[in-house]
């Protein structure tokens, strides 16, 4: 049978590349559709990519932390909507904990403990109140301007170190880039989507993954309950995506080519930047543009573990420092809710900041965190940590940052773009494709049941267009010049 010349296939054959969150939802998806016949592709050893932990301590005080992902955000609000990983983390029996990012802090600048949370208070008001003219911008079609614009519009102006800290907080430790990086509109859409219940949102709680297991056994243990061994291809990395009309042909580093009738490419937005990845031919215009578009964060959490603990008894702790950016927010993990008698203490840095320290040798920063816990604790003889590890997002070819950002170059049809496939065969899911979850586990997951949802359909079909994309991305109104 054929339609337009072209084979009927309805027991077609589908690649998966990558066993992240999207890679393995959308082959839950494909297997829910009677779609069988497919194989997760995955460079690693195990399922999860962002959700990755390590085990992590002195000899005798190991425990497991979370390198990458840590937090549910957002979970559900009596019986509206939940969040979909809320959901896994419920059925899979992961333990966590309520993380008060609010109401249990206290604030530092190079001199000491010095108590701003008036500063702090205001500068979470502000952020209310960016998200909000966002979407008075949305309802009266007005054009995108950074976040830093939205900011000063409003007044708000963070001109010493504790108020930008303060800003860092409510902005920068979301984003992982300055307001100045990052869209007025699709940063609050990020916000309201997932945590604002007028607009659909989940709710304000934020649980932190705290399993041996690591949080990574959600997916893992969801994979269990589907996937054949036979569908799962680990330590299998991709060099090069071979797209026609006919089909997708993967070249694996070892050589081996794999082939199929449809294939979807759930590797990170960094990935694709980075021309880790060769396809052959090359990606259309369009599509390399919307890749182009997007920016590729870094959010880096720095662990030290000591003898004993030392610190804020709080969950979390701010410094400010002169220089904006500078090992902000802190967080123990010794901690009652936490893991008590732990003797670990994190700080987070991102953006420039976070691809400045990639560059540096562990050591040198090990001396500056060292340094601004002397600065925060004047009083104390600060000890040599027993154990210190940060991981390196941005140089690990298989993410190249941790997730996307949303600049306001970053139009709606780039997004549209970003999402599409190209030909019928080839097809994108996974953080960054999605429109009003960028960036958080949960687009992810729903990018990978949306989109194995849309290529079951095309499958069942016997093949199809697929998405709309756009040519060109062009103004509105051309420019008066
Ligand atoms: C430090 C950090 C903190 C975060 N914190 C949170 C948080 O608290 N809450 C939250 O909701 N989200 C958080 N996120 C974001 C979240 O982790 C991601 O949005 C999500 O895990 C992305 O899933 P994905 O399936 O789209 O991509 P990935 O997890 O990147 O999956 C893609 C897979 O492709 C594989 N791959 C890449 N290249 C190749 C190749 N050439 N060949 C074969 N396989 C390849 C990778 O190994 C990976 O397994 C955080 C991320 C990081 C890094």
């Amino acid at each position: 049978v054929s339609v337009d010349g072209r084979a009927l296939k309805k027991d077609a054959s589908v690649l998966i590349l990558g066993g992240g969150v999207a890679g393995v939802i959308a082959a839950r998806t494909l297997h829910e559709q009677g779609i069988t016949n497919f194989t997760i592709v995955e460079a690693k050893g195990e399922l999860g990519g962002r959700l990755t932990s390590t085990t992590f301590g002195a000899k005798g005080k190991e425990v497991t932390l979370e390198l990458g992902a840590n937090w549910v955000q957002g979970t559900q609000t009596d019986n509206g909507p939940a969040n979909p990983i809320w959901t896994l983390v419920q059925k899979h029996g992961l333990k966590t904990h309520e993380n008060d990012w609010t109401g249990s802090i206290v604030t530092y600048n190079a001199t000491g403990p010095d108590d701003y949370l008036d500063l702090f208070d205001e500068s979470a008001d502000a952020y209310t109140n960016l998200t909000i003219t966002a979407g008075t911008r949305v309802d009266k079609r007005l054009v995108d301007a950074t976040a830093r614009t939205g900011y000063s519009l409003l007044g708000a102006k963070s001109r010493t170190p504790q108020a930008m800290a303060s800003e860092y907080y409510q902005f920068d430790w979301e984003y992982a880039q300055t307001p100045e990086e990052s869209s007025w509109i699709a940063s609050s859409w990020g916000n309201n989507f997932t945590y604002n219940t007028d607009v659909g949102g989940f709710g304000d709680d934020n649980q932190m993954a705290l399993d041996p297991r690591g949080f990574k056994h959600i997916i893992q243990a969801e994979a269990a309950e589907f996937l054949k061994p036979a569908q799962l291809r680990t330590n299998s990395t991709i060099k090069t995506i071979k797209n026609s009309d006919s089909g997708v042909s993967v070249v694996l580093e070892s050589g081996e080519v794999l082939h199929a009738d449809y294939a979807l490419c759930t590797f990170s937005l960094g990935v694709l930047q980075h021309d880790d990845v060769v396809f052959e031919p090359a990606l259309p215009d369009w599509k390399e543009e919307a890749i182009q578009s997007m920016t590729m964060a870094t959010y880096t959490k720095v662990f030290l573990q000591f003898e004993e603990k030392f610190w804020f008894d709080t969950e979390m702790a701010l410094y400010a420092d002169p220089e904006r950016g500078r090992y902000p927010v802190w967080q123990s993990l010794d901690h009652v809710n936490f893991l008590p008698g732990s003797g670990i203490v994190f700080v987070t840095t991102t953006g420039d900041y976070s691809l400045r320290i990639e560059s540096l040798p562990d050591e040198q920063v090990q001396e500056e965190v060292l340094g601004v816990l002397a600065a925060m604790f004047p009083n104390t003889t600060i000890p040599a940590p027993v154990a210190f590890h940060f991981p390196r997002w941005n140089a690990d070819p298989l993410f190249r940052g941790s997730y996307s950002n949303w600049p306001s170059s970053f139009f709606s049809e780039h997004h549209e773009n970003l999402r599409a496939n190209v030909g019928e065969r080839l097809w994108f899911a996974g953080e960054a494709t999605s429109q009003k979850y960028f960036g958080f586990l949960h687009g992810a997951y729903f990018e990978g049941a949306d989109v194995a949802t849309d290529m079951a359909k095309c499958i069942k079909a016997g093949g199809c267009v697929g998405m709309k994309h756009v040519q060109e991305v062009t103004n509105a109104r051309p420019y008066k010049i």
